[in-house]
């Protein structure tokens, strides 16, 4: 029997004024996966992220955290609950170092803490930063400020990570060790969802895929299923006329 979902998504809808970002998506996540959030420009991803996290309140709709509904909760609650996000452009404290950015996630976070310095340890060695944790942030490249993000996100001791595109605009060293840091969450008891267009990375990095397309979920599935899935090829290459 599997593990009662660490995340449920129940019929979600988010319409802006005429448009239906989201239209009646249904999910679950399981507890230690990484799953992939993909589909095209517009699809609705980031809109979901927004949903699950509180930045929007959905028009319709139910999101599940351990069992519990967060639907309509501020975004500081669901962050406490042990929901947090890594956002592909980092906005650290540029005059603070490594450590103390990771640090305010860590004081910031789950409620109730009191390990804050094996926290941030913690943190820095997962996202493995751990080498430049006395430098400023100001002198980080792009693929180490993205590690910065997912260090001071999971500081916060969440359960659930949302990643916006971890693997966006790395080279392909910088994307191999960004994988590496994914399946480290994962293996530290960290369940992961991305947002991320990186295919080769999707494909290797996920346990499941979920696709969307104007809103809509079109497909649900290992790698190896979705990447088969006539609607989810046409809906990326075009159907031919
Ligand atoms: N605050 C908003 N107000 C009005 N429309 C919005 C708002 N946010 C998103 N949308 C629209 O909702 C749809 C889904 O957008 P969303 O950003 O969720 O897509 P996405 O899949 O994340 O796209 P991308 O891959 O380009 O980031 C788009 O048509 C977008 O223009």
């Amino acid at each position: 029997m599997s593990a009662a979902p660490i995340l449920g998504v129940e019929a979600l809808s988010k319409r802006f004024r005429g448009l239906l970002a989201i239209s009646d998506v249904s999910f679950t996540v399981e507890p230690g996966s990484i799953t992939s959030v993909i589909g095209p420009n517009g699809a609705g991803k980031s809109t979901l992220f927004n949903l699950v996290t509180g930045y929007l309140a959905p028009t319709a709709g139910t999101v599940l955290f351990k069992g519990h509904p967060i639907t309509g909760l501020a975004t500081n609650r669901i962050a406490e609950l042990g929901i947090a996000r890594a956002f592909q452009i980092a906005r650290p404290f540029r005059d603070l170092s490594v450590a103390e950015n990771v640090r305010i996630g860590a004081l910031f976070g789950k409620a109730g803490r009191r390990d804050v310095v094996a926290t941030t340890r913690g943190a820095l060695e997962l996202a493995g930063i751990a080498h430049l944790a006395e430098e400023p942030a100001s002198v980080l490249t792009v693929g180490q400020l993205r590690h910065l993000e997912v260090a001071r996100a999971i500081a916060t001791r969440a359960d659930l990570l949302l990643a916006d595109e971890p693997c966006a605009g790395l080279n392909p060293t910088e994307t191999a060790a960004m994988i590496d840091v994914l399946r480290r969450i994962r293996s530290s008891g960290v369940t992961v969802v991305l947002v991320e267009h990186d295919m080769p990375s999707v494909m290797e990095v996920s346990d499941r895929v979920l696709v969307l397309e104007s809103g809509r979920l079109i497909a649900d599935g290992t790698p190896g299923e979705v990447s088969k899935n006539p609607q989810v090829i046409a809906a990326y290459l075009g159907t031919p006329d």
